[in-house]
C-alpha cells in the first residue's frame, strides 16, 4: 500500500518545512513534492497541520504488578491510549526478581505484549542485585534481545531498591557491553526512616507519601548516581526529575563532561504538591514517586527543557484506578499504589503548555518527546525522525483544536484522568505507525498485536553527535 501525506509542515528535532512524504513498505521513501512520486493508493491531507515523527515514550510500566495489585492499563489499552495520544513507539520496564534468571523476566514480560500491543516498543531491563548470574547474562540481553538500558531503583526499600554496590558493578558493565544505566533516583533509606516517623504519628493521608520523599532525598541520590556514573566512566539516564535540587546535580555532572541524561515527565510540569491535599482521599489520584513538588519547581523543570539541562520527557505511565486500587491506601499512604496515567496526554501537555505557551519550540517538542529518546535508547533513525528510509511513524498533529482532557473521553482502561478539566490546544488528528493507519477520526483503525518489539542498538550507536552539545 503506497501512501501520500500532502500539504502538512514537515518537523523534525532541527528543521520546519512545507513538503508531501510518499511512504511505501511501512518506510518513508520520498520527501518533497508529490508529483514526483510514484502511484498512490491513500491520499491524507494534513493542510493545516504540522506532520510530527511519532512519540517515542522511553518510560512506561504497563501490566505491571506493583503493591499488591497490577496496572489497570495493559499492554494493549495502554499503547491504544498511547496512539491517541501520537506516541509510536514506548519503552517498557520489565522487572526482574532477585534470584531468578533475566531471561525468565524478559519471556514474562514478551509474554505481556506479545499479539496485545498496538504501537511498537521495547524493554528496559531492571537490575536489582549483580551476581555472578546477572553478570553472565547480561552479555546475552544486549546481543540475543537487543535490550540495551539497564534499570536501577535506589528507592522503593525491601521492594526493588538496589544498594551502591550494585548500581556501581552495573555502570562498569554497562560501560564494557554498550548500555545505558537508568535510575530511580531517590535516597530509599531516608524515605523508609521518615516513613514510618509519619506512620507512628498517625500521619496517614496522600499528602505525607509527598512530605516524606522531600527534595533532598532526590537530590541527594541523584548527586550520589553521578558522582559513580562519572567514577566508573560510564553513562547515567535519570528518569523522572521532579526538583531543582536534581536538575542542579545533572546540569553540574554535565558541565564536569559527565555522559549523564535526564528526563522529566509532564505530570511535574504542571501538578503540584498540593494536589495531593485534595479531600475525600482524592489526593491518591496524584501519588507518585518522587512526589509531585512545590509549584516553584515547574519553572526550574521548564528552564532545563529549554535550556537542554534535561532532554527527554517520559511519561511515566503506571495506572491504577482510584475506585479499588488507589483505595487500598484509604488508612494508610505507604499502601497506595504509586503511579498514574499519563502516556495519552504526554505530547498533548508539552505541545500545549510547552510550544503554545512559548516555554520551548516546536523543534525542541520533536526533540523532547521523539528523537532524544530514539537516539539515546538506540532505535535512530529508524524511530524518532522524519526521513528517508525511517519508519513511517507519523503524526498528522491539527495546532487548532481546542479539547478538554478528561477521563470521559480518554482511551485508557483506568478509570480518573491526572489532568481532568484540562484545555489544552492541538490534536493528533491521524497517526501512522509503519506506515498503517491506526487512529482516524478520533478512532483506533488497528489491530492490537500489530506493534512489534525492537531490538535496539548499543549506547552510542545513534547518538551522533550528542556529546559535543553538552
Ligand atoms: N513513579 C511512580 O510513582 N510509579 C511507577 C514506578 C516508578 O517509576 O518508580
Ligand atoms: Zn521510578
Ligand atoms: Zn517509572
Amino acid at each position: 500500500m503506497k501512501k501520500l501525506i500532502k500539504n502538512g509542515t514537515i518537523v523534525t528535532a532541527s528543521e520546519t518545512f512545507q513538503a508531501d512524504l510518499y511512504l511505501e513498505n511501512g518506510k518513508i521513501t520520498g520527501i518533497g513534492q508529490s508529483q514526483t512520486f510514484g502511484p498512490v493508493d491513500e491520499t491524507i491531507d494534513a493542510a493545516g497541520c504540522y506532520v510530527f515523527p511519532g512519540g517515542v515514550d522511553p518510560h512506561t510500566h504497563l501490566d505491571m504488578p506493583f503493591g499488591g495489585t497490577v496496572t489497570k492499563d495493559n499492554f494493549e489499552t495502554g499503547t491504544i491510549g498511547a496512539a491517541f495520544g501520537g506516541t509510536t513507539t514506548i519503552i517498557d520496564f520489565c522487572l526482574t526478581e532477585k534470584g531468578k534468571p533475566l531471561q525468565q523476566a524478559i519471556q514474562t514480560w514478551h509474554d505481556k505484549s506479545a499479539g496485545k500491543a498496538a504501537i511498537d516498543y521495547s524493554f528496559h531491563l531492571m537490575i536489582g542485585e549483580m551476581t555472578e548470574a546477572v553478570l553472565n547474562e547480561l552479555p546475552s540481553v544486549i546481543t540475543n534481545e537487543g535490550i540495551t538500558s539497564f534499570k536501577v531503583f535506589m528507592a522503593y526499600k525491601n521492594v526493588f531498591q538496589a544498594d551502591d554496590a550494585t548500581l556501581f558493578e552495573t555502570l562498569i558493565k554497562a560501560k564494557e557491553l554498550g548500555a545505558l544505566v537508568m535510575v530511580h533516583a531517590e535516597n530509599g533509606d531516608v524515605i523508609d526512616y521518615l516513613t514510618k516517623q509519619a506512620l507512628a504519628k498517625g500521619q496517614t493521608d496522600p499528602i505525607y507519601h509527598a512530605l516524606t520523599r522531600p527534595v533532598e532525598a532526590e537530590g541527594e541520590a541523584t548527586g550520589r548516581a553521578c558522582k559513580l556514573t562519572a567514577l566508573a566512566g560510564s553513562q547515567l539516564y535519570v528518569v523522572h526529575v521532579t526538583c531543582a535540587e536534581a536538575v542542579n546535580q545533572i546540569e553540574e555532572a554535565r558541565k564536569q563532561g559527565a555522559d549523564i541524561w535526564g528526563e522529566t515527565c509532564p505530570q511535574y510540569l504542571v501538578l503540584d504538591e498540593d494536589a495531593l491535599r485534595k479531600p475525600n482521599f482524592e489526593g491518591a489520584k496524584y501519588v507518585w514517586s518522587p512526589p509531585l513538588r512545590p509549584k516553584e519547581h515547574q519553572a526550574a523543570l521548564w528552564n532545563a527543557l529549554k535550556t537542554g539541562a534535561l532532554q527527554t520527557i517520559g511519561s511515566d505511565q503506571c495506572s491504577f484506578d482510584f475506585d479499588g486500587q488507589k483505595s487500598l491506601g484509604k488508612d494508610d499512604f505507604t499502601k497506595i499504589p504509586n503511579g498514574g496515567p499519563i502516556v495519552e496526554d504526554r505530547m498533548s501537555i508539552l505541545y500545549s503548555e510547552g510550544v503554545e505557551k512559548g516555554r520551548i519550540s516546536l523543534n525542541q517538542f520533536v526533540d523532547l518527546t521523539s528523537t532524544r529518546a530514539a537516539k539515546l535508547f538506540g532505535m535512530y533513525p529508524k524511530k524518532g525522525t522524519i526521513s528517508v528510509g525511517a519508519d513511517a511513524d507519523l503524526v498528522v498533529f491539527d495546532p487548532s483544536v481546542e479539547r478538554t482532557l478528561s477521563a470521559k473521553t480518554h482511551h485508557l482502561a483506568v478509570d480518573y484522568n491526572a489532568f481532568e478539566g484540562m484545555n489544552v490546544k492541538g490534536l493528533p488528528r491521524t497517526v501512522l505507525s509503519r506506515g498503517q493507519v491506526i487512529i482516524k477520526d478520533g478512532m483506533y483503525v488497528g489491530s492490537p498485536g500489530d506493534g512489534s518489539f525492537i531490538k535496539r542498538s548499543t549506547y552510542g550507536n545513534t547518538l551522533s553527535n550528542e556529546k559535543v552539545e553538552q
